[in-house]
């Protein structure tokens, strides 16, 4: 592949979500998200697995944030189930131990949380996929912490960059690095006229309130 450009990467991996169609918007249907939340948009990036040339700019790009700013990562976690196979790829490229984070124990078994090692004071980057409201990406960092990991950052392909996410995040004390988001998303969108002018107040004013959509 040709030189990865970090600062590109934003606009690159949003074009590539609407190519493969990884981007729905249903405004008259609105998805339910994890968190309950109501949304006229889905954006799914478990799509990525299915094109090896996807996946592995986004897993370039991952390698390059982890290698520049946290170069001293031990363990590279996913996120159960859309961030385990990015960490995988990343964990690979990095030649670094990986594992996964369940949203929850088992309830038989060995009852984990957390697949694969991590031991005390291991540095640990987590892998998700997608920061809606940060919940999901927040209480696996908490799983590692709790095991007696330390949590250098949740790294993600996607945000929809709602300031109560960014809120969270800092509320929590576990740095965020996104790849892309939906500010790229959407100026790429209205770009190839995907949104037309009309649709851009409403989508904008959304993402600013997104917790009164649909009421
Ligand atoms: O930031 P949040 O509000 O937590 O939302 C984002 C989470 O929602 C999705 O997972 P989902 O629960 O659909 O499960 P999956 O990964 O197993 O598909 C996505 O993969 C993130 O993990
Ligand atoms: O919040 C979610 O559940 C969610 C939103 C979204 O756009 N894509 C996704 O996979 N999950």
């Amino acid at each position: 592949m040709s030189m990865l450009q970090v600062e590109s990467l934003p606009r690159e991996i949003a074009a590539k979500l609407l190519d493969i169609g990884a981007v729905a918007l249903r405004p008259e249907e609105p998805f339910t998200w994890t968190s309950g939340l109501k949304s006229p948009i889905y954006c799914d990036n478990r799509l990525t697995m299915s094109y090896p040339d996807i996946r592995d700019l986004v897993a370039e790009g991952f390698a390059a944030v982890i290698r520049e700013s946290y170069p001293d990562a031990d363990v590279i976690a996913g996120t159960a189930t859309a961030g385990i196979p990015h960490a995988a790829w990343v964990a690979q490229k990095l030649n670094l131990p990986m594992a996964y984070i369940r949203d929850k124990a088992k309830g038989h078994g060995k009852q984990n949380q957390i697949e694969g090692r991590i031991a005390a004071g291991q540095k640990v980057v987590v892998i998700e996929d997608l920061i809606s409201t940060g919940g999901s990406s927040i209480k696996a960092a908490q799983a590692v912490a709790e095991a007696g990991g330390e949590v250098l950052a949740v790294v993600a392909i996607f945000s929809y960059q709602f300031a109560s996410a960014e809120k969270a995040f800092a509320e929590a004390g576990v740095p965020l690095r996104t790849l892309s988001g939906y500010s790229a998303l959407i100026d790429v969108a209205a770009e190839r006229g995907i949104v037309q002018s009309g649709q851009l107040a409403s989508l904008q004013a959304w993402r600013e309130d997104p917790a009164s959509y649909g009421k």
